[in-house]
């Protein structure tokens, strides 16, 4: 790890030279929270995200942890969905099923895609309803705040607009409070479509990671962690930025590209500095 920075918050941010070391360490973090949760509640219910976040997987479907993980305990979401059949090029779960799931031995019934067949609407009325009985059993945990799942971990990947899931910024979708997931028709990034977990949800998750790479995702790095007070720059409704989990942890995976901001603003970000090299 190039340097790693403690928040103040239940938080902390972790900058890598390299991919393959993003990647492993990734992995371990993935597999520490997947073995506390097993321990703790018998099952691990993690959502997954799209994007960029899907190629640094690889790792998790290697030895050790391909041999070492309890697969039979984990119960797999989508934070997002684009509204596109499951064989499009832009699906989130085809994306998913090819860089990872079909490489680890989770079991079939315990993926829980969202349908593809049905308006974004019911799609998301569909998806809010399956959680809702996963809670029941808790299969998915309760938060101890509202009565929102608690997911064990849920991986977000960040475009360069901030957005996380399908929530993209001054989007009315991030002031809902009531609903767990939620359908948008006007994505800024194609598809229009998709189908989203709301910021409760993510909120009330025990574990957060949202992984950012590249130069491109450096301003929304910067703005999402930096010290609103000193930083005249933040929006107050930049989606990265409103990932601050009540309850539980939230973990930065960075490269030095999309952390190159971060190291001007040490003095006023909102996170101590702790170097590790
Ligand atoms: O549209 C989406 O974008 C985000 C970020 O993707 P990235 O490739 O810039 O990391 C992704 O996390 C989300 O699942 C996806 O629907």
């Amino acid at each position: 790890m190039a340097a790693s920075y403690e928040p103040k918050m239940n938080g902390e941010i972790r900058i890598f030279e390299s991919s393959d070391e993003i990647a492993t360490d990734l992995a371990e973090y993935i597999s520490q929270v997947s073995e506390i949760s097993v321990k703790e509640r018998g099952y691990f219910a993690i959502a997954l995200s799209g994007g960029a976040l899907v190629s640094y997987l690889w790792k998790l479907c290697e030895a050790p942890y391909n041999k070492t993980l309890d697969w039979s305990k984990w119960y797999i979401f989508w934070s997002d969905e684009r509204a596109v059949a499951k064989n499009h090029a832009d699906s989130n779960y085809k994306l998913t099923k090819e860089g990872f799931l079909s490489k680890v031995p989770i079991l079939s019934g315990h993926v829980y895609s969202i349908n593809d067949n049905a308006t974004v609407e019911d799609a998301a009325t569909d998806y809010e309803f399956v959680i809702r009985q996963l809670v029941k059993v808790r299969t998915v945990g309760v938060s101890e705040s509202n009565d929102c799942p608690k997911f064990d971990l849920i991986l977000l990947g960040m475009g360069s607009d901030g957005h996380v899931a399908s929530l993209f910024p001054n989007h009315q979708a991030l002031e809902l409070k009531d609903d767990w997931v939620t359908y948008i028709t006007d994505s800024p990034q194609p598809p229009p479509e998709r189908i989203t977990f709301t910021l409760p949800v993510i909120n009330s998750a025990s574990n957060v990671a949202i992984l950012a790479t590249g130069d491109d995702k450096a301003n929304a790095v910067h703005l999402a962690v930096s010290d609103s007070s000193n930083s005249q720059d933040a929006p107050t409704s930049l989606p990265a930025r409103m990932v601050q989990p009540t309850d539980g942890k939230l973990v930065w995976f960075l490269d030095s590209a999309s952390a190159s901001l971060l190291e001007a603003t040490t003095d006023d970000a909102a996170y101590e500095q702790h170097r590790e090299y």
